[in-house]
């Protein structure tokens, strides 16, 4: 069999980005490569919109686990290239597309010239939200083929391509999303003493959510309270009876998650007499932090500095949320940051990552991966 064009692939994949838990084409594209390997050397079973792939070792004494999140964001794409999203007002601007074509390079790789212990590769939708990760731990294919460890890798748009970034223990915050309804009372524009306006309701609260990171959260152990929409009104002569506005939050700790939503909590009690409106709040879906097994971690480092053409970054946290955590809280392994040179960062509509960065992280991954095996011997 040819080695397949991973970066041809992950133009395909980056012209059908999909919502999480609704990544049906990418799911089929995934299946339809997949099965161009030879069958006998793999199991593959479905599981919602995503996929687990064991590669059978040849003397297996445990199993290795790597995942890839599939699914794409709500944004317009602005990139400009010619393999630019096919879906309107969806993008994978996040990477994903990446991340699974290096999945997809390894899994050949190892279908092709297995190692003796078995891999599990970890297809995993809505890591945007609503989470894919703890139900798929919860599943009876992962129960039967729980791997003994895990790893994944993030692009990341401000390294140079080559570029390994990682650190041992906390690597990504907790989050938790916010959802935020406002009611009060609409009216004509020329009479707000009629009504109950909830645009000023809305605005005064998202000033007010700010002081709660600069004075409640202890200035060394950071948090960030992020509105992402705000929604309200319908012409510009009436007084807007509803509002509501979407964000999310990211601590350092699990301690300070619970502070800021008490803080956040008794701002919106104040708000409901201030203003004498209902306010209901709802925090979709929350993430656990991603935290770096250290014995994996420094193992990984080491064959990083001990091979050529790669450039280690020992980073610091980011604020940025995975729901690969939950991953990490059951089983050991480590996430790193992949560089990918972009000058648009992640979620943003021209995030342009170069893909020469597609093999750098394939040739790193299977080499890695053949490191373990020879240290199993
Ligand atoms: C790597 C990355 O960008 N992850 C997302 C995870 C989103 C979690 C959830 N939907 C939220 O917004 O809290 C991120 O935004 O960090």
């Amino acid at each position: 069999m040819t080695v397949p064009d991973f970066k041809t692939i992950r133009r395909d994949l980056h012209k059908i980005p999909e919502l999480g838990f609704q990544e049906h084409k990418t799911q089929k594209y995934l299946m339809d490569y997949i099965s161009t390997l030879p069958s006998h050397r793999y199991e593959l079973k479905k599981w919602k919109t995503g996929l687990f792939v064991k590669v059978a070792g040849t003397e297996p004494t445990r199993t290795i686990g790597y995942r890839a999140d599939i699914d794409g964001l709500p944004i317009r794409e602005e990139t400009g290239l010619d393999f630019q999203s096919d879906h309107v007002e969806k993008m994978h601007a996040c990477g994903h597309d990446f991340h699974m074509s290096i999945a997809l390079g390894v899994l050949t790789h190892f279908v092709q010239h297995p190692i003796e212990d078995d891999l599990l590769f970890i297809f995993q939708p809505a890591e945007e939200g609503p989470g894919g990760a703890q139900p798929m731990l919860d599943s009876d294919e992962m129960k039967r083929w729980m791997p003994d460890a895990v790893f994944a890798l993030h692009i990341a748009p401000e390294y140079e391509v080559g570029t390994v970034a990682v650190k041992e223990g906390l690597l990504f915050a907790n989050t938790s999303e916010l959802f935020i309804k406002f009611k009060g009372k609409g009216g004509h524009a020329a009479y707000p003493h009629q009504t109950k306006d909830m645009i000023v309701a809305a605005s005064y609260f998202v000033t007010q959510l700010q002081p709660i990171v600069s004075r409640n959260v202890d200035p060394l152990d950071s948090a960030v309270i992020t509105i992402g929409k705000m929604e309200s009104g319908t012409v510009q002569n009436i007084i807007a009876e509803t509002a509501t506005l979407e964000g999310t939050i990211r601590t350092l700790s699990p301690e300070s998650m619970n502070s800021v939503k008490s803080r956040l909590e008794a701002l919106i009690q104040g708000m409901k007499i201030s203003y004498d409106c209902d306010i209901e709040v709802d925090y979709g879906s929350m993430y656990q932090q991603v935290y770096n097994d250290p014995e994996w971690t420094k193992d990984f480092i080491s064959f990083v500095e001990t091979t050529d053409n790669r450039n280690l970054v020992i980073c610091k946290e980011a604020m940025t949320g995975e729901d690969f955590g939950y991953m990490l809280e059951k089983i050991p392994g480590f996430m790193f940051w992949l560089g990918v040179n972009s000058p648009y960062g992640l979620h943003h509509s021209k995030l342009n990552p170069e893909e020469e960065a597609i093999d750098f992280a394939i040739s790193l991954m299977t080499e890695y991966f053949e490191t373990l095996n020879v240290k199993t011997k």
